[in-house]
Order: structure tokens, then C-alpha cells, then sequence
């Protein structure tokens, strides 16, 4: 019920005459921000493209003060004997598949070797240039702090601290300094307020003539979103503003009425089955994987075929970012693409001669993002790494009508039925009291979830590490109605910065092809990357542009006003999501 309600909110185009009146759309004065575990795009939703710059912030580091430093790429962990011989017989065994994988015009496809590329790197030394004219950040640079790519530059001899907001696709929060909500949430102000001034150059005290839509992830925090609404609202000082999650977003993005939407991100994976603007709540699945396991998977596998460049440590900030770069520009899915390739890269460190070298690959390439497919090889950075659904509403303080509230009333309407039904009913004939039986049978089960429901309050559904094709199917398996299921296995939008391997549709298509069951097969399955020849990391991001400016929408901003007045409530009344 409260979905269509929402459903009604988003899709409604007959706002009235006079609120649009009063509230013209203007592109130019709506800020679109997309938060991402490594990136941050950020945007006027007037703008041809976001800015998009790394979503990190170092801050000079307090004499004698705890050191913290988040990785760039999520570091490896020391497997076990059974973990590593799994993750090398499972690469084994892709190695296996392979060999006998056909080329697109029917041709076999030669396999290559560890052993091979290994011999061809042998003899590989690097040509050295000229000394790098980059330069480390020091403390006495800085005021305050470094912000986006910058932050790769952070002097290493541990003198800043650095932070990135969000990780698996959530907001960050750990143990160690910084890793508070408030300490997330100052940074988030100082990075957001920065990108604001500095890149799209408006003045802070401006903004009250702005408004703001925040892309958040598909599965959310409660607490997150109202706290992340009080930062555009208060800290930022907008005029207003509404929340969009990024599956739907992206569906607004490809131009897209339903679509089962999967998000490649650096270090999640998520799924949703989207429909009319509404992500459906019991198909949401998000794994703890993306493009930055790759990554290490990547320099796994090279480091076992004698990659050259043996001073290689993943863990410092350029040389996470320099494997990142090189399996951007050279791992794919696609098997007519086979034998050694040549890949190039230069290893730049500041004040240091650069160092170029031409090295070969073979199928490591197309082995790395393989693991999306097999995601055993992922223990390489987490032996317990997890799938998470979307955890059930929890009670809050600020909003009387809370889903306790709904709980208690839904118990209490409950009780009073079964009380009035009894007293109805022992006047009755008996024959009639066995068929209220049933009926009592069925309200209980209602009650009994509800009861579930409060057991499971804001516990994230634990799920398995699903495949990517097999999260899509079960995805799908949970649509409510057949015919979204066949409509939703029609189509398939792949967004995020990992939907650009080359070749990784066709690969899916083909996984998916052999697992869809029969009587939900469409006519055709069609897996679209990339719609309208768009970025895929930058739909969710124009999708939510395209939003602010729709008529129907004028209906979920939300001022500062009646957020200081109303508070979380709002969010309940306006969000164009089930809260
Ligand atoms: N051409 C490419 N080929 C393969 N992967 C790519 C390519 N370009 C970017 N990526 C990967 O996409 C990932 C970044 O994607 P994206 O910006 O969507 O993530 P994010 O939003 O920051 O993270 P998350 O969704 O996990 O919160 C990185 O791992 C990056 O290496």
C-alpha cells in the first residue's frame, strides 16, 4: 500500500497549478550529488556530466594523534590453507573452461598460461625516463585538508589521515578515528561544500537559492538518510531537497519503465527489480564485491604469471591506483580477444624517474573479471564477505507514526477483529465458526511476520555471496507477479563503473540464457550497458537530473523549514521510496 502511495507521489504529473507556479524547475539551481564508494560525482543537473573526483579526504594528522589511513583499493587478507588451494583450483578450473571456449566465428580459442606469460616477461626491464615532476602533499601545504584525487598525493610518512565516507556502499563507519557517524558526517560536509565552492563555483552562503537531490544507495540506513538529509537541509544551508535511490534513478537515466537494475561499483554489487519508478523491495540484493576486488584479483593472477614490476605494493595509494588504470584499460569478457596482449603503463612517483613498461598478459585479463562469475576467488579479499538485503524499518523517536507505531496499531486493529469476530461468531451456527477458523489462521500469519519483523529490526537480511547472474535470478525470483517477473527478464540494465568491461553483456546474456526458467523466458533478453551511449557510472547520476526537473517532482523537495518543524516525518510522507 505505502508503495503505491509513493508509486502515486513520484509518477503523479497533476501537480497543481499553483505549486508549480511557485516553484519553477530550473536545472541550473538543482545540485545533483552521487556518492560512491571511490567516487564522488557531483553536478548541476543542467551539466552535459558530472564532476567526478575520488570521494576521499585527508586531514593533517595531530601531533601524536591516531593514525588511520582507508586503503584505495580493499586490501587482501592472509587466506587460509583451504581458502587459498579453493581460490587456485577455482582459477585452475576457469583456466580449464577456457581452453575449450569457442571465438564468436566458431573458431577454438587458444588458452593461454601462467607459465607462458611468465616466459614472455622474462626478459622485460623498464625504460626509464625523465625524473616525475609530481610532488608529494605535505603538512605545511595544507590548511585544513586535501580533497579528491589529491588525496593519492597525501605524503605517505603517516602525517594525514585519510577517510573515505563510504565503503561496500554504505556509509563508513568503523572503530577507528573517524569512523563515527558525526566524524563521516563532517566530512561529507567539508568534501560535498568543497566540490560546491571550488568546482562548481558557488558560494556557501548561496546555496539557500539551490537545491539539492541526493542519488543513495538502492539498500539504506534509516538513521543514514535522515542524518544525510539534515546535512544538505542545516549544514549545507540548501533550499531544499529529495532523496532518490540509484536504481531508480538509473531507470530515469536509460529512460527505462521497468528494468532489473544491477550496479557494478568499486565495492559493491547491487540489484534491484525496478518498475514504474519504484525499486521492489524484496529483490533488492547487495554483495559485498565490485570493480576493486577486481582489481586485486587481477594483480593476484599477474603476480602468478611474473609480473615485472616487483616493487608493486596494492596497499599505497599510486599503485592501487595504477593496477586500477591498467585493468581499466585492458581486462575484459570478450573471447575473441585471445593470446599475449601488449599492455603498457608507467610507474610515476614523485621526484623519482619514471619507469615504462611493455609487458605481455593472456588470459589473466579476462580471468580477473571472471571472478563476478565465480566469486569464490573473491575470499582473496574477505573470507566472509556476504550478500545483505534491505533490513526492516526500526523504530524512531522523532516519528510517532514509526513502524513500532504501525506494529503496536496493526496488533491492537488485530485483537479487536478476533475479539469482535469471537463475540459474532459464538452466535452463530457452529458450521460458520469453523470457516472464521480460517480466517483467524490467516490474520495470525500476518501478525506472526509482523512479529518476524520486529525481530529482524535493522538487521541487514543476510543473504549468500551470490554470482552476479545468479543475483539477477533470484532478483527476479522475488518479483510479486509472473508478469513482472517475465518483464523484468526482458530487461537488464547494467550500471556503474564495472559495466564497462567489454564484453561483459554478451557474457551474461549467455549465463542467463541457460538459467532462466521456462516459463518466464521473454522472447528476447536484452542486457543494455551504457544506454543511449552513456556512461554507465554517470546513468544514475543524469536519471536523478532528469528527475529534479519533472513537474512531478515538485511535490518530494522538502524545505529546511518544515524539516526543522516536521523532521523524519517528512521523509516518511515525501520520500518517492517505501520508507
Ligand atoms: N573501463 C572500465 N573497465 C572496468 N572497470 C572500470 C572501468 N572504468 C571504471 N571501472 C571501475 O568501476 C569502479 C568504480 O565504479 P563506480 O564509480 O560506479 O563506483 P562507486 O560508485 O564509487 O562505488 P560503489 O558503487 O561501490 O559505492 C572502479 O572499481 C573502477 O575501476
Amino acid at each position: 500500500m505505502a508503495e503505491d502511495r509513493n508509486l502515486a507521489v513520484t509518477m503523479n504529473t497533476s501537480v497543481t497549478q499553483e505549486q508549480s507556479q511557485s516553484e519553477p524547475i530550473q536545472a541550473q539551481t538543482c545540485i545533483i550529488i552521487h556518492p560512491g564508494s571511490k567516487n564522488l560525482r557531483i553536478g548541476r543537473a543542467s551539466d552535459v556530466n558530472p564532476h567526478t573526483i575520488l570521494h576521499a579526504i585527508a586531514r593533517p594528522r595531530r601531533p601524536k594523534g591516531p593514525l588511520h589511513r582507508d586503503p584505495v583499493l580493499i586490501p587482501t587478507v592472509e587466506l587460509s590453507k583451504e581458502n587459498k588451494l579453493q581460490v587456485d583450483e577455482t582459477y585452475q578450473s576457469m583456466r580449464g573452461t577456457l581452453q575449450s571456449c569457442l571465438r564468436s566465428d566458431g573458431t577454438p580459442r587458444p588458452a593461454t598460461s601462467a607459465q607462458q606469460v611468465a616466459l614472455a616477461n622474462k626478459q622485460c626491464i623498464p625504460i626509464q625516463g625523465s625524473v616525475s615532476k609530481l610532488q608529494y602533499v605535505t603538512k605545511s601545504d595544507v590548511e585544513d585538508y586535501i580533497i579528491g584525487d589529491q588525496v593519492l598525493y597525501a605524503h605517505s610518512a603517516d602525517q594525514f589521515n585519510v577517510h573515505f565516507p563510504f565503503r561496500h556502499g554504505d556509509l563508513n563507519i568503523h572503530a577507528g578515528v573517524g569512523g563515527s557517524l558525526s566524524s563521516i558526517l563532517a566530512d561529507l560536509e567539508t568534501i560535498w561544500g568543497h566540490c560546491i565552492t571550488n568546482l562548481l563555483e558557488i558560494p556557501k552562503t548561496e546555496l539557500k537559492h539551490y537545491r539539492a537531490v541526493l542519488v543513495i544507495p538502492d539498500i539504506y540506513n534509516r538513521l543514514f538518510l535522515k542524518e544525510l538529509v539534515g546535512l544538505l537541509l542545516i549544514q549545507l544551508g540548501f533550499g531544499g531537497c529529495f532523496l532518490v535511490q540509484d536504481h531508480v534513478a538509473a531507470t530515469f537515466g536509460a529512460g527505462l519503465g521497468a528494468a532489473c537494475v544491477v550496479d557494478l561499483g568499486d565495492q559493491k554489487t547491487s540489484v534491484s527489480c525496478v518498475e514504474d519508478a519504484l525499486s521492489q523491495r524484496a529483490t533488492r540484493i547487495r554483495l559485498d564485491y565490485g570493480g576493486s576486488d577486481i582489481t586485486q584479483a587481477f594483480y593476484y593472477l599477474i603476480q602468478r604469471a611474473g609480473f615485472p614490476y616487483k616493487e608493486c605494493q596494492p596497499q599505497h595509494p599510486l599503485d592501487g591506483a595504477l593496477l586500477t588504470r591498467i585493468k581499466e584499460g585492458y581486462c575484459h569478457l570478450n573471447l575473441d580477444f585471445c593470446g599475449l596482449r601488449d599492455v603498457n603503463f608507467v610507474v610515476e612517483r614523485p621526484g623519482v624517474p619514471t619507469l615504462r613498461y611493455h609487458i605481455k598478459i593472456g588470459d589473466e585479463l579476462l580471468l580477473a573479471p571472471l571472478g563476478l562469475f565465480n566469486t569464490e576467488v573473491f575470499a582473496l579479499t574477505g573470507q566472509d564477505k556476504r550478500g545483505q538485503g534491505q533490513a526492516n524499518a526500526s523504530g524512531d523517536p522523532e516519528d510517532p507514526h514509526d513502524a513500532n507505531y504501525l506494529r503496536e496499531t496493526s496488533r491492537r486493529a488485530h485483537k479487536e477483529a478476533l475479539e469482535n469476530q469471537s463475540t459474532s461468531t459464538a452466535s452463530m451456527d457452529p458450521i460458520d465458526n469453523s470457516t472464521n477458523a480460517g480466517g483467524q489462521g490467516e490474520e495470525d500469519l500476518v501478525v506472526d511476520s509482523l512479529a518476524a519483523d520486529a525481530a529482524t529490526d535493522d538487521q541487514p537480511q543476510q543473504q549468500l555471496l551470490y554470482s552476479l547472474d545468479q543475483a539477477i535470478l533470484h532478483s527476479i525470483e522475488r518479483c510479486s507477479s509472473d508478469e513482472m517477473k517475465r518483464r523484468m527478464y526482458s530487461c537488464i540494465l547494467l550500471v556503474g563503473g564495472g559495466a564497462k568491461f567489454e564484453g561483459l553483456s554478451t557474457w551474461l546474456h549467455n549465463r542467463l540464457l541457460l538459467q532462466i526458467p521456462f516459463q518466464f523466458r521473454p522472447e528476447q533478453t536484452e542486457i543494455i550497458v551504457g544506454p543511449k551511449e552513456m556512461d554507465p557510472s554517470m546513468v544514475a547520476w543524469k536519471g536523478a537530473a532528469i528527475m529534479s526537473c519533472l513537474e512531478s517532482a515538485q511535490e518530494l523537495w522538502i524545505r529546511p523549514t518544515e524539516w526543522k518543524k516536521i523532521g523524519v516525518r517528512l521523509l516518511r510522507e515525501r520520500a518517492p521510496f517505501y520508507w
